[in-house]
């Protein structure tokens, strides 16, 4: 087994010949682009001002001057940045813990209904009295956020020469948003009041209810916006913090830790939800929306501030003056769009079908619990009118996300763990990366057999393991990626200095690292080209592939119930929520997301594994494949 990366599979695209290499205009990279604002060539790194032991300022790369990645306690690691103690890579990835908490306030409000005082299944917007054709537009700020907010974000995040780093004043303003627009969704009622009180002069009882009704949806809905935009803001920069900060050869492990914290994020954040905390924190707040908005608010603030106290940034400076209008963004979010490296877009195509299934599962167990699949199970043979049969089978449902959750938990320790070990022969990247899209998708196809609670809630259970690797692998790609990238192009710098004065970084001379680098690189080639792909614009673009396909599951699964009703006996008396049972919609609507996660498994096959950098230890080099 080798472990040089120089002598890695030349069909790799990523491992290119310079010799080979396309014209700067057609490169597939996103640094060819003329924005000035955002060539990264304008920019030169320097030292952030740091506090540093003297075995961690030795690690600063001598020879190019060039400040490394700076997060404190760092042991000494072959790559060109630090590698992180694991106590590090907790403390880099822990806001992961802070984003999924509070992802997971939104969707736990519909599991507080019992503090609600409207009737079961009414999630809390409904309790404001939001029309039902409504809450498809509070919806839409999931995906429209997505969408817009994180290759922007990340695209200027990534352009960032603020003296704290790249990422965290995108981090820390967005942090401040999401926290108050947390309090608008849970105290709307009592702003519209103040609102009211305020800024208008309703002359009627009648008038006074009607507007502060009015008043209570704004508010929930515009708060919701915020939540939505703000959190995809931290989302995107936080991602692009953990692919920036450590090398290449611990991308994986990083990204196995944002994926576990983000899973034990969502298992506290159930049991916050369950426990009755109005009676445990009453000082918190006088409703359960109320005090777990707060108890989100802390968890976050916390979480958040370890990151960005914890974790030192590269400070990027301009060199040249190279403002330009904001919509410039734009065009350089579409260019990378356009021109995704190889790699990247491999990886893309592959997100896009496993979502096409990610998101019938996540719609149809979370929007309203009297839809989910479970859910749906329980009360084809139970009474659906019984109030008591509603908890009851509302409590199916969420008992079945819970195991869900704690799966997922436990897969995200054992899966990283079994990927780096020789035990487990075959537990390569790329085969759990497969494997866990044939398991997810096979788990959905098998609403064909499912019959009673106990048998979904195991297939709920199982869906555990592919979301802790869908959590994982990809992020750690895009991570390496662009690590390879980065080194790939200090190796050609190097080789091609060196070459000059005949020698090469790593001792005797390797043609294939001359070939790559120094035959055809002249040195003007070296300082100009700038082949650096940045990690925000490109985490950003990654999910648009992510999000596409929940717009175009609504549109699907409104298809599909449509069908499923027109195929269904007419004479039947109108159901108050989607057919139970293996002929539901929501049965064929997730049949329909196994079948789209089919096609995903195979085209991961396609995915590229890059070579790691050489003098690590344990490192496999797994050959690319096509
Ligand atoms: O539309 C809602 C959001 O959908 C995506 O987020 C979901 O996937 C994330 C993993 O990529 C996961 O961390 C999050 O909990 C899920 O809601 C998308 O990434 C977001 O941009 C989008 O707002």
């Amino acid at each position: 087994m080798s472990t040089d990366s120089t002598s890695a599979n030349p069909r790799t695209p990523l491992v290119r010949n310079r010799s080979s290499r396309r014209p700067q205009h057609l490169r597939r990279r996103s640094s060819g682009f003329d924005q000035g604002l955002y060539s990264a060539s304008a920019y030169k790194v320097i030292e952030a001002p740091l506090k540093r032991t003297p075995s961690q300022a030795s690690l600063v790369n001598g020879a190019t001057g060039v400040a490394e990645t700076t997060i404190l306690g760092v042991e000494q690691g072959a790559d060109d940045k630090d590698a992180l103690t694991s106590l590090k890579l907790l403390l880099l990835t822990i806001c992961m813990a802070g984003v999924q908490f509070t992802c997971k306030w939104p969707a736990a409000r519909d599991h507080l209904r019992r503090s609600v005082e409207l009737s079961y299944g009414t999630p809390y917007l409904l309790s404001l009295e939001l029309p039902k054709e409504l809450t498809a537009l509070v919806w839409l700020a999931g995906p429209l956020s997505g969408l817009i907010i994180q290759p922007l974000i990340g695209a200027y995040s990534d352009k960032c020469t603020s003296s704290l780093g790249k990422r965290r004043p995108y981090i820390i303003a967005g942090g401040i948003l999401v926290s108050i627009s947390m309090l608008g969704v849970a105290y709307a009622k009592e702003i519209s009041v103040l609102g009211v009180r305020w800024l208008s002069h309703p002359q009627t009882p009648e008038e006074i209810v009607k507007q502060e009704k009015l008043g209570a949806i704004l508010t929930a809905v515009l708060a919701f916006y915020i939540l939505d935009f703000s959190l995809n803001a931290v989302q995107a920069t936080c991602r692009a913090l953990i692919l920036d900060v450590p090398p290449l050869w611990q991308q994986q492990i990083a990204n196995a830790w944002a994926a576990r914290l983000s899973n034990i994020a969502m298992v506290v954040g159930y049991f916050t939800g369950f426990v009755d905390l109005v009676k445990f924190v009453p000082f918190l707040g006088d409703s359960q929306v109320k005090v777990f908005c707060i108890i989100a608010i802390i968890v976050f603030i916390i979480t958040l501030a370890i990151t960005c106290i914890t974790t030192k940034e590269k400070v990027y400076v301009q060199e040249h003056e190279q403002d330009g209008p904001w919509y410039h963004a734009l065009a350089y979010i579409w260019k990378a769009f356009t021109n995704l490296p190889n790699s990247v877009q491999r990886l893309c195509n592959v997100q896009f079908f496993a979502w096409l299934g990610w998101f019938p599962f996540l719609f149809y167990r979370l929007v309203l619990t009297r839809t989910t699949w479970v859910s749906d199970i329980y009360f084809a043979s139970n009474p659906i009118n019984d109030p008591d049969q509603w908890a009851e089978g509302t409590r199916a449902g969420s008992f079945a996300l819970l195991c869900y959750a704690i799966v997922s938990v436990v897969a995200g320790i054992l899966l990283p763990w079994m990927t780096e070990s020789d035990h487990f022969k075959g537990f390569t990247v790329k085969n759990v990366y497969t494997g866990s899209i044939v398991l997810f998708s096979v788990a959905l196809l098998s609403t064909f057999f499912v019959e009673t609670v106990t048998q979904a809630t195991v297939i709920v259970a199982i869906i555990g393991i592919p979301w802790c690797v869908v959590l994982w692998i990809p992020f750690a790609l895009v991570g390496e990626y662009i690590s390879y990238e980065a080194d790939k192009l200090e190796d050609a710098k190097e080789a091609a200095i060196q070459s000059r004065n005949g020698h090469t970084k790593y001792g005797t001379t390797d043609s294939t690292n001359v070939d790559a680098a120094s035959s055809s690189l002249e040195a003007n080639d070296i300082d100009d080209d700038d082949d650096e792909l940045d990690a925000g614009l490109l985490l950003g673009v990654h999910n648009m592939y992510i999000v596409f396909p929940q717009f175009a599951v609504a549109i699907i699964a409104a298809l599909i119930f449509k069908a499923v009703e027109v195929v269904q006996d007419p004479n039947l008396p109108p159901s108050p929520s989607p057919r139970p049972t293996q002929d539901s919609g929501v049965a064929w609507v997730l049949r329909f997301g196994g079948i789209m996660g089919l096609f995903a498994a195979i085209l991961s096959r396609r995915v590229i594994q890059v070579p790691r950098r050489p003098g690590q230890q344990s490192v496999t080099v797994v050959a690319a494949a096509h």
